[in-house]
């Protein structure tokens, strides 16, 4: 069976990775399977246990990082998220494609990893103002909380060069149909070649 592809969608914080995700998982049939992350920060309003991370304590967070629990792990603005290593590792075993949302640093860790393999896109706002006002107008976070994740975009968007692909996240709808075409040429390349490898190493028989 072949493994499934690990497609590893970034970008700041604001830039509307979650709504881009959801808006696929919604209007798609996907082939792809959501890694549910881990973190430490308090569960806002709205947000389920399970569905949108899972919340845990810093000493849970950081017993997992010594037992080698987490794909990749970041602390971001004074708290811990990661990926769960196991799921991440089933899912792909069974040949089904894993989805992660993270943030830069987190990406480059799993990059690092991973060398060639796995999908890397870089959700790009269209400029700092519009992600300012995507970080307020979502409602979610302090005036000071919203400074320091603008400060780290400033820092994050000068690593776009790290990642195969840039989506600018003007239109939802136009950026989840972006990203989608991404995946499926990817995955036609991928399981084109593995046919070609077949195909040669049967002639070799
Ligand atoms: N293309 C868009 N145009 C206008 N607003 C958008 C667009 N995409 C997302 N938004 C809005 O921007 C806000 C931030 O979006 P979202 O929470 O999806 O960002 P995020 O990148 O997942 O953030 P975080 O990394 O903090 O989880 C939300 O209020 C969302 O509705
Ligand atoms: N490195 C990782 N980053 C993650 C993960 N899950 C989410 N994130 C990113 O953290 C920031 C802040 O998230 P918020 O929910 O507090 O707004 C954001 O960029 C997320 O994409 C993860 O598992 N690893």
């Amino acid at each position: 069976m072949e493994r499934g592809l690990l497609i590893v969608l970034s970008g700041p914080s604001g830039v509307g990775k979650g709504t881009v995700r959801k808006h696929l998982f919604e209007h798609y049939n996907n082939d792809f399977d959501y890694s549910i992350s881990m973190t430490t920060r308090k569960q806002r309003a709205g947000e389920k246990e399970g569905v949108d991370y899972y919340f845990r304590t810093r000493e849970e967070f950081e017993d997992l990082i010594e037992n080698n629990g987490l794909l990749e792990y970041a602390e971001y603005v004074g708290n811990y998220y990661g990926t769960p290593l196991q799921y991440v590792q089933e899912t792909l075993d069974s040949g089904r494609d894993v989805f992660l949302e993270i943030e830069v640093q987190g990406a480059l860790k799993v990059r690092k990893q991973m060398k060639e393999d796995g999908i890397f896109i870089f959700l790009s706002p269209p400029d700092l103002g519009e992600l300012e006002s995507r970080l307020i107008g979502r409602g979610t976070d302090s005036v000071e909380m919203i400074q320091k994740r603008i400060q780290k975009a400033v820092q994050e968007l000068k690593l776009i060069q790290y990642y195969d692909y840039v989506v600018e996240n003007n239109s939802v709808d136009q950026a989840a149909q972006k990203v989608r075409h991404i995946i499926e040429s990817e995955h036609l390349k991928v399981h084109r070649n593995l046919r070609h490898f077949t195909e040669i190493i049967e002639e070799m028989e």
